[in-house]
């Protein structure tokens, strides 16, 4: 029957949107969105991040279309990252470790998100960033490497999406009773529509270890990649990176306590041997420019090493 006196809704004041965080069904991943509409998603296989667009949805990372997505080798694309060793091991303490070491190939945790405070402007989008944490520690290696089974350590890796930018950044604890040595990179692959017009300012004049041609050099303008690339900086975390696209700034980075930068392409014939980097062209859609810390550090038994870098995408 219908109700002559129909009860009338209860206004309620507007909410304010908040950032939405989700976990993929098989707990493989964790994608989080702004309510402006920038999103980043983490694959917890090396935490590694797999995605990165703006509100209108542009894709700032590159990830190769044979990437193996499944747990069973580290992501060709996206920030893989690289810890406690960098490159093939090449130091007492990391000798017989994997390429990059093994953080890129450990199932990490999803510890939480937290997010900035929302605004309660009129207008207001909500909140503007949101912070995802992951975890890994030594208990949750698959195997520990030999090499690797007198330490303990735990690491906070905390991923914050922001309006225009994302930040990445390392807790690393010396949880056991020896000290340790590590190194440690964001081994970043962006996007970018043709490497033909793209360059990396900031790196002017400052001397880099060549690990295509040998020894020391440097350039006197920025750099241009018209051949393979792989060069290790030393420069003050104080210098702004940027990549430049069609002489626009692309990408700009701000680093906190990683003093080294290693830049990155293949090129043509390297990448013909790399059996998970696809399509044919894929070496002109990247540039992988690596903030970290090829330097060793000496982690003492009981101390914290933190450091991470801030991606301006524009
Ligand atoms: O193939 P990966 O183990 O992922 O390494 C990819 C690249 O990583 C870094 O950029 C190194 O400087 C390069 O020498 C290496 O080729």
């Amino acid at each position: 029957m219908e109700r002559s006196n129909k009860p009338s809704a209860i206004p309620v004041s507007p909410t304010i949107p908040t950032p939405q965080v989700s976990i993929s069904e098989d707990n493989s991943r964790v994608t989080a969105s702004l309510p402006t509409g920038e999103s980043v998603e983490v694959l917890l296989f090396g935490a590694t991040v797999l995605s990165w667009k703006t509100a209108k949805g542009k894709e700032n990372l590159f990830v190769s279309s044979k990437a193996h997505l499944d747990g069973s080798k580290a992501v060709r694309g996206g920030i893989p990252l690289v810890f406690p060793n960098f490159g093939p091991s090449s130091n007492k303490a990391t000798e017989g470790l994997p390429q990059h070491g093994f953080a890129r190939t450990s199932k990490w945790e999803y510890l939480g998100k937290s997010s900035s405070e929302s605004s309660t402007l009129p207008n207001s989008s909500g909140d503007s960033s949101v912070k995802l944490d992951f975890g890994l520690s030594n208990t949750m290696l698959d195997k520990i490497p030999s090499e690797w089974k007198d330490y303990q350590f735990g690491i906070t890796y905390s991923v914050t999406l922001g309006r225009d930018d994302l930040e990445t950044s390392l807790a690393i604890r010396n949880t056991g009773e020896k000290d340790f040595e590590f190194q440690t990179l964001l081994h970043s692959y962006w996007a970018i529509d043709n490497i033909s017009n793209v360059s990396v300012s900031g790196l002017e004049k400052v001397s880099f270890a060549d690990k295509v041609g040998g020894g020391n050099k440097e350039e006197s303008g920025a750099i241009t990649v018209s051949s393979e690339v792989d060069r290790v900086y030393h420069v003050d975390p104080s210098q702004e990176i940027a990549i430049i696209e069609k002489d626009k700034p692309r990408f700009e980075f701000t680093r906190d306590m990683l003093p080294d930068v290693v830049v990155w392409n293949p090129w043509i014939e390297k990448s013909k041997t790399m059996s998970d980097l696809a399509p044919e062209d894929a070496y002109k859609r990247f540039i992988c420019v690596e903030t970290g810390s090829v330097s060793w550090n000496t982690l003492e038994a009981g101390d914290t090493w933190e450091g991470g870098q801030r991606i301006k995408a524009l």
